[in-house]
């Protein structure tokens, strides 16, 4: 069987408010980016890795990998206008079958234990996504300012590596973007087929905002990640 990575890198990250994109922001002395691409690398199914980046940074990027000497074979595709767009040219330079796991390139602190077990349960099953339950209280706001308290033992909070049967995430992706296609397992449910959810790790989280990349910092000091 034949493992592919999509790690998807093309967006502005404009909730970090940042000069640079959130991706290349030093986390414990290295960009995001290649903590999240060496993840990947500690795999033991030894994954294809396709880095999925806006045109115009890919000089850029080679510089970095130069400055960081990051020797971490991966391929180099053009990001879209949104997360959608970027997976849809990341799935178009895969040719063969096999599976393919779609990660947030600003999720570095995911384990490679947990990306073995994804490729592992979308290969018996044919998709497999992970979450984790809410901790804090969840209500849902209509409109007029009135909220419902919902059972948060009903939710879970969906994070990335999100990983497929390649011919059945490239078929669910043929499908015209919506608004409500916020991740990967949102397009394959909208074709039709369910999604199988593990438990994910409390750890992978999303930088999006200043203080996660502080809080990454310390997640990754604490998990003594070696460096590269
Ligand atoms: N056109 C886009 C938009 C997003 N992403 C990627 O999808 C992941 C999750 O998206 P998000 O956290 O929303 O990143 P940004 O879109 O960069 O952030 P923001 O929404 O704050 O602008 C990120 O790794 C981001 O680089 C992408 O590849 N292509
Ligand atoms: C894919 C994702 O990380 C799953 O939680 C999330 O949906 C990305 O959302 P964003 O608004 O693009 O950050």
């Amino acid at each position: 069987m034949k493992y592919y990575a999509i790690i998807v890198a093309g967006g502005s990250g404009s909730r970090m408010q940042s000069d640079i994109a959130k991706q290349f922001l030093l986390l414990e002395g290295l960009p995001v980016l290649m903590h999240t691409i060496k993840a990947f690398s500690e795999c033991s199914l030894i994954p294809h890795i396709l880095l999925v980046l806006n045109i115009d940074l890919h000089k850029y990027w080679e510089e970095l990998c130069l400055q960081h000497s990051f020797n971490i074979q991966h391929e180099v595709v053009s990001g879209g206008s949104q997360r959608f767009h970027s997976v849809k040219n990341g799935l178009k330079a895969i040719k063969g079958k096999g599976i393919v796991a779609v990660h947030d390139a600003v999720r570095p602190l995911v384990s490679a234990e947990l990306i073995s077990k994804s490729y592992q349960v979308a290969e018996e099953t044919g998709n497999c996504v992970v979450g984790v339950t809410p901790t804090d209280s969840v209500r849902r706001i209509s409109e007029g300012g009135k909220s419902e308290a919902l059972s948060r033992n009903e939710l879970a909070l969906i994070q990335t590596p999100q990983t497929f049967d390649i011919d059945l995430l490239k078929k669910a992706y043929q499908t015209p973007f919506r608004n409500d296609f916020t991740d990967d397992a949102s397009v394959v449910e909208y074709s039709g087929v369910s999604i199988n959810l593990i438990e994910g790790e409390r750890q992978n989280i999303k930088i999006t905002y200043p203080e996660d990349l502080e809080i990454a910092s310390i997640l990754m000091k604490k998990t003594k990640k070696a460096p590269l």
